[in-house]
Protein backbone atom coordinates (compact mmCIF):
# COMPACT_ATOMS: atom_id res chain seq x y z
CA UNK A 1 0.00 0.00 0.00
CA UNK A 2 1.66 3.29 0.99
CA UNK A 3 0.77 5.23 -2.36
CA UNK A 4 -1.51 8.15 -0.58
CA UNK A 5 -3.61 7.23 -3.47
CA UNK A 6 -7.57 7.26 -2.62
CA UNK A 7 -8.16 3.80 -1.74
CA UNK A 8 -11.33 3.89 -3.87
CA UNK A 9 -12.55 1.55 -7.02
CA UNK A 10 -12.56 3.45 -10.33
CA UNK A 11 -16.24 3.66 -9.95
CA UNK A 12 -18.30 4.67 -7.05
CA UNK A 13 -20.73 2.36 -5.72
CA UNK A 14 -23.63 4.40 -6.96
CA UNK A 15 -21.79 4.08 -10.50
CA UNK A 16 -20.69 6.89 -11.09
CA UNK A 17 -17.02 6.92 -12.64
CA UNK A 18 -14.38 8.68 -10.65
CA UNK A 19 -13.30 10.65 -13.42
CA UNK A 20 -16.91 11.87 -14.13
CA UNK A 21 -16.72 12.83 -10.04
CA UNK A 22 -13.91 14.95 -10.65
CA UNK A 23 -15.27 17.05 -13.58
CA UNK A 24 -18.16 17.97 -11.12
CA UNK A 25 -17.11 20.97 -9.23
CA UNK A 26 -16.03 22.53 -13.34
CA UNK A 27 -19.76 21.86 -14.08
CA UNK A 28 -21.04 23.01 -11.00
CA UNK A 29 -18.56 26.35 -11.23
CA UNK A 30 -20.27 27.12 -14.47
CA UNK A 31 -23.67 26.42 -13.37
CA UNK A 32 -22.98 28.39 -10.32
CA UNK A 33 -21.94 31.67 -12.93
CA UNK A 34 -24.60 31.64 -15.02
CA UNK A 35 -27.01 30.53 -12.05
CA UNK A 36 -25.42 33.82 -10.38
CA UNK A 37 -26.44 35.96 -14.06
CA UNK A 38 -29.76 34.76 -13.77
CA UNK A 39 -29.44 32.32 -17.02
CA UNK A 40 -32.20 30.07 -16.68
CA UNK A 41 -31.20 27.46 -19.53
CA UNK A 42 -27.54 25.85 -20.93
CA UNK A 43 -26.91 23.94 -23.94
CA UNK A 44 -24.73 20.93 -23.32
CA UNK A 45 -21.57 22.87 -25.89
CA UNK A 46 -22.11 26.54 -23.83
CA UNK A 47 -21.82 24.32 -20.51
CA UNK A 48 -18.54 22.37 -21.79
CA UNK A 49 -16.80 25.66 -23.22
CA UNK A 50 -17.42 27.01 -19.98
CA UNK A 51 -16.70 24.20 -18.05
CA UNK A 52 -13.29 23.24 -19.93
CA UNK A 53 -14.90 19.80 -21.12
CA UNK A 54 -15.57 18.47 -24.15
CA UNK A 55 -19.26 18.32 -24.99
CA UNK A 56 -19.64 14.73 -25.25
CA UNK A 57 -18.17 13.78 -22.06
CA UNK A 58 -20.48 16.14 -20.23
CA UNK A 59 -23.31 15.20 -21.78
CA UNK A 60 -22.33 11.25 -21.01
CA UNK A 61 -21.42 12.62 -17.40
CA UNK A 62 -24.64 13.81 -17.01
CA UNK A 63 -26.21 10.60 -18.21
CA UNK A 64 -25.11 9.20 -15.06
CA UNK A 65 -26.84 12.03 -13.24
CA UNK A 66 -29.82 10.64 -15.15
CA UNK A 67 -30.12 14.48 -16.13
CA UNK A 68 -30.57 14.12 -20.32
CA UNK A 69 -31.84 18.08 -20.71
CA UNK A 70 -34.29 18.91 -23.02
CA UNK A 71 -33.90 18.81 -27.23
CA UNK A 72 -34.07 22.24 -27.93
CA UNK A 73 -33.50 24.28 -24.84
CA UNK A 74 -30.88 22.51 -23.01
CA UNK A 75 -30.44 22.07 -19.27
CA UNK A 76 -32.37 23.66 -16.57
CA UNK A 77 -29.36 25.50 -14.75
CA UNK A 78 -30.93 25.91 -11.07
CA UNK A 79 -31.82 22.27 -11.37
CA UNK A 80 -28.31 21.25 -12.11
CA UNK A 81 -26.80 23.01 -9.61
CA UNK A 82 -29.31 21.13 -7.31
CA UNK A 83 -28.57 18.10 -8.69
CA UNK A 84 -24.61 18.32 -8.91
CA UNK A 85 -24.45 19.94 -5.47
CA UNK A 86 -26.51 17.11 -3.98
CA UNK A 87 -24.28 14.22 -5.61
CA UNK A 88 -20.82 15.70 -4.33
CA UNK A 89 -22.63 16.05 -0.70
CA UNK A 90 -22.84 19.90 -1.05
CA UNK A 91 -26.02 20.44 0.52
CA UNK A 92 -24.99 19.83 3.89
CA UNK A 93 -22.10 21.48 5.92
CA UNK A 94 -18.60 19.89 5.97
CA UNK A 95 -16.69 21.25 9.01
CA UNK A 96 -12.99 21.34 7.91
CA UNK A 97 -9.45 21.59 10.07
CA UNK A 98 -6.59 22.95 8.51
CA UNK A 99 -3.43 21.85 10.45
CA UNK A 100 0.09 23.99 9.80
CA UNK A 101 -1.42 27.61 10.17
CA UNK A 102 2.09 29.20 8.39
CA UNK A 103 1.89 31.11 5.15
CA UNK A 104 -0.38 28.82 3.28
CA UNK A 105 -2.81 27.56 5.77
CA UNK A 106 -3.64 31.28 6.46
CA UNK A 107 -4.22 31.98 3.39
CA UNK A 108 -6.46 29.00 3.15
CA UNK A 109 -8.20 30.05 6.37
CA UNK A 110 -8.69 33.51 4.91
CA UNK A 111 -10.29 31.81 1.24
CA UNK A 112 -13.86 32.78 1.26
CA UNK A 113 -14.35 30.00 -1.36
CA UNK A 114 -14.25 27.50 1.26
CA UNK A 115 -17.47 28.73 2.90
CA UNK A 116 -19.31 29.38 -0.01
CA UNK A 117 -19.12 25.76 -1.09
CA UNK A 118 -20.49 24.13 2.06
CA UNK A 119 -16.88 24.03 3.88
CA UNK A 120 -16.93 25.21 7.11
CA UNK A 121 -13.48 26.07 8.87
CA UNK A 122 -13.96 24.48 11.87
CA UNK A 123 -10.47 25.12 13.40
CA UNK A 124 -7.03 25.63 12.96
CA UNK A 125 -4.65 23.51 14.34
CA UNK A 126 -0.51 24.98 14.92
CA UNK A 127 2.17 23.27 16.79
CA UNK A 128 3.62 26.41 17.73
CA UNK A 129 2.85 27.34 21.25
CA UNK A 130 3.57 31.05 20.31
CA UNK A 131 0.31 30.32 17.94
CA UNK A 132 -2.30 29.57 20.19
CA UNK A 133 -4.81 31.79 20.94
CA UNK A 134 -3.70 33.69 18.03
CA UNK A 135 -6.70 34.67 15.75
CA UNK A 136 -6.31 34.03 11.99
CA UNK A 137 -8.66 34.72 10.07
CA UNK A 138 -11.27 35.34 12.79
CA UNK A 139 -10.45 31.83 14.01
CA UNK A 140 -8.39 31.08 16.90
CA UNK A 141 -5.71 28.81 16.51
CA UNK A 142 -5.41 25.57 18.80
CA UNK A 143 -2.64 23.87 19.31
CA UNK A 144 -1.71 20.28 18.19
CA UNK A 145 -1.89 18.43 21.79
CA UNK A 146 -5.53 18.99 21.32
CA UNK A 147 -5.80 17.82 17.72
CA UNK A 148 -8.03 14.40 18.81
CA UNK A 149 -10.51 16.69 20.92
CA UNK A 150 -11.24 19.17 17.89
CA UNK A 151 -11.86 16.74 15.76
CA UNK A 152 -14.16 14.71 17.91
CA UNK A 153 -15.82 17.66 19.11
CA UNK A 154 -16.56 19.25 15.19
CA UNK A 155 -17.14 15.82 14.25
CA UNK A 156 -14.85 16.82 11.18
CA UNK A 157 -14.20 14.01 8.40
CA UNK A 158 -12.26 16.53 6.40
CA UNK A 159 -8.89 17.43 7.08
CA UNK A 160 -6.30 20.28 5.07
CA UNK A 161 -2.47 19.62 5.32
CA UNK A 162 -0.11 22.85 5.44
CA UNK A 163 2.51 21.44 7.46
CA UNK A 164 6.07 21.19 6.66
CA UNK A 165 6.66 18.27 4.51
CA UNK A 166 8.64 16.26 7.12
CA UNK A 167 5.69 16.13 9.91
CA UNK A 168 3.15 15.65 7.63
CA UNK A 169 2.72 11.61 7.94
CA UNK A 170 2.59 11.81 11.56
CA UNK A 171 -0.07 15.33 11.13
CA UNK A 172 -2.08 12.73 8.73
CA UNK A 173 -1.79 9.77 11.02
CA UNK A 174 -3.55 11.48 13.89
CA UNK A 175 -6.08 12.88 11.97
CA UNK A 176 -6.78 9.45 10.36
CA UNK A 177 -6.24 7.93 14.55
CA UNK A 178 -9.40 10.84 15.40
CA UNK A 179 -11.89 9.96 12.78
CA UNK A 180 -10.79 12.04 9.90
CA UNK A 181 -11.55 10.19 6.65
CA UNK A 182 -10.44 12.90 4.27
CA UNK A 183 -7.48 14.54 3.86
CA UNK A 184 -6.35 17.30 1.13
CA UNK A 185 -2.61 17.56 1.52
CA UNK A 186 -0.50 20.61 0.56
CA UNK A 187 2.62 19.41 1.90
CA UNK A 188 5.05 18.06 -1.07
CA UNK A 189 5.28 14.23 -0.12
CA UNK A 190 3.00 11.24 -0.45
CA UNK A 191 1.45 9.96 2.66
CA UNK A 192 0.30 6.42 3.93
CA UNK A 193 -3.46 5.80 4.82
CA UNK A 194 -5.10 2.99 5.72
CA UNK A 195 -8.29 1.95 3.07
CA UNK A 196 -11.56 3.81 3.65
CA UNK A 197 -9.64 7.44 3.77
CA UNK A 198 -9.59 10.08 0.67
CA UNK A 199 -6.37 11.49 0.17
CA UNK A 200 -6.23 14.29 -2.62
CA UNK A 201 -3.21 16.53 -3.44
CA UNK A 202 -2.23 20.04 -4.12
CA UNK A 203 0.66 20.50 -5.59
CA UNK A 204 1.26 23.79 -7.76
CA UNK A 205 4.88 23.68 -8.44
CA UNK A 206 4.23 20.33 -10.81
CA UNK A 207 1.56 22.54 -12.24
CA UNK A 208 4.33 25.03 -13.28
CA UNK A 209 6.43 22.33 -14.50
CA UNK A 210 3.91 20.95 -16.56
CA UNK A 211 3.20 24.84 -17.76
CA UNK A 212 7.30 24.82 -18.18
CA UNK A 213 7.10 21.63 -20.47
CA UNK A 214 4.90 23.65 -22.75
CA UNK A 215 6.49 26.31 -22.94
CA UNK A 216 9.56 24.59 -23.70
CA UNK A 217 7.93 22.84 -26.91
CA UNK A 218 6.04 26.45 -27.54
CA UNK A 219 9.62 28.20 -28.13
CA UNK A 220 10.54 25.34 -30.64
CA UNK A 221 13.11 23.99 -28.45
CA UNK A 222 14.42 20.41 -29.16
CA UNK A 223 11.77 18.57 -27.14
CA UNK A 224 13.77 15.69 -25.02
CA UNK A 225 9.89 14.24 -24.75
CA UNK A 226 11.15 10.72 -24.61
CA UNK A 227 14.23 11.27 -21.83
CA UNK A 228 11.97 13.34 -19.96
CA UNK A 229 9.30 11.00 -19.64
CA UNK A 230 11.27 8.21 -19.78
CA UNK A 231 13.35 9.38 -16.63
CA UNK A 232 11.29 10.78 -14.21
CA UNK A 233 11.77 14.70 -14.85
CA UNK A 234 8.38 15.26 -16.10
CA UNK A 235 4.95 13.79 -14.86
CA UNK A 236 4.08 10.89 -17.69
CA UNK A 237 0.64 12.50 -18.04
CA UNK A 238 1.97 15.94 -18.13
CA UNK A 239 1.01 16.61 -22.20
CA UNK A 240 -2.92 15.27 -21.80
CA UNK A 241 -2.97 16.87 -18.08
CA UNK A 242 -2.44 20.13 -19.61
CA UNK A 243 -4.61 20.25 -22.18
CA UNK A 244 -7.44 21.00 -19.74
CA UNK A 245 -9.81 18.73 -21.38
CA UNK A 246 -9.08 15.07 -20.12
CA UNK A 247 -7.26 15.89 -16.89
CA UNK A 248 -9.73 14.01 -14.60
CA UNK A 249 -9.69 11.30 -16.52
CA UNK A 250 -6.03 10.46 -15.95
CA UNK A 251 -6.36 9.80 -12.15
CA UNK A 252 -9.42 9.05 -10.67
CA UNK A 253 -7.56 8.30 -7.21
CA UNK A 254 -5.62 11.33 -7.30
CA UNK A 255 -2.44 10.46 -8.88
CA UNK A 256 -2.15 13.68 -10.98
CA UNK A 257 -2.50 16.68 -9.00
CA UNK A 258 -5.51 18.28 -8.08
CA UNK A 259 -6.18 22.04 -8.33
CA UNK A 260 -9.45 23.17 -6.73
CA UNK A 261 -11.09 25.02 -8.76
CA UNK A 262 -11.30 28.83 -7.42
N1 LIG B 1 0.84 22.48 -2.60
C1 LIG B 1 1.30 23.66 -2.93
O1 LIG B 1 1.11 24.14 -4.02
C2 LIG B 1 2.06 24.40 -1.89
C3 LIG B 1 2.28 25.78 -1.97
C4 LIG B 1 2.95 26.40 -0.92
C5 LIG B 1 3.41 25.64 0.14
N2 LIG B 1 3.20 24.29 0.16
C6 LIG B 1 3.61 23.45 1.27
O2 LIG B 1 2.75 23.74 2.35
C7 LIG B 1 3.43 23.56 3.58
C8 LIG B 1 3.35 24.84 4.39
O3 LIG B 1 4.02 25.89 3.70
P1 LIG B 1 4.14 27.31 4.41
O4 LIG B 1 4.83 28.20 3.47
O5 LIG B 1 2.82 27.72 4.96
O6 LIG B 1 5.12 26.96 5.63
P2 LIG B 1 5.24 27.72 7.02
O7 LIG B 1 6.58 27.35 7.57
O8 LIG B 1 4.90 29.16 6.87
O9 LIG B 1 4.10 27.06 7.93
C9 LIG B 1 4.15 25.77 8.43
C10 LIG B 1 3.35 25.75 9.71
O10 LIG B 1 3.25 24.39 10.15
C11 LIG B 1 3.38 24.38 11.56
N3 LIG B 1 3.80 23.04 11.99
C12 LIG B 1 5.02 22.48 11.98
N4 LIG B 1 4.97 21.22 12.45
C13 LIG B 1 3.67 20.98 12.76
C14 LIG B 1 2.98 19.87 13.29
N5 LIG B 1 3.61 18.72 13.57
N6 LIG B 1 1.67 19.98 13.50
C15 LIG B 1 1.01 21.13 13.21
N7 LIG B 1 1.60 22.22 12.72
C16 LIG B 1 2.92 22.15 12.48
C17 LIG B 1 4.43 25.45 11.84
O11 LIG B 1 4.38 25.89 13.20
C18 LIG B 1 4.02 26.53 10.85
O12 LIG B 1 3.10 27.44 11.41
C19 LIG B 1 4.85 23.15 3.21
O13 LIG B 1 4.92 21.74 3.23
C20 LIG B 1 4.99 23.68 1.80
O14 LIG B 1 5.96 22.95 1.06
C21 LIG B 1 2.53 23.68 -0.82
Amino acid sequence: MATGRTHRPATRSRGIPEATVARLPLYLRALTALSERSVPTVSSEELAAAAGVNSAKLRKDFSYLGSYGTRGVGYDVEYLVYQISRELGLTQDWPVVIVGIGNLGAALAGYGGFASRGFRVAALIDADPAMTGKPVAGIPVQHTDDLEKIIKDNGVSIGVIATPAGVAQQVCDRLVAAGVTSILNFAPTVLSVPDGVDVRKVDLSIELQILAFHEQRKAGEETPLETAAGDGALPATAPRGATGEDSADQGPDGDVPAVMPA
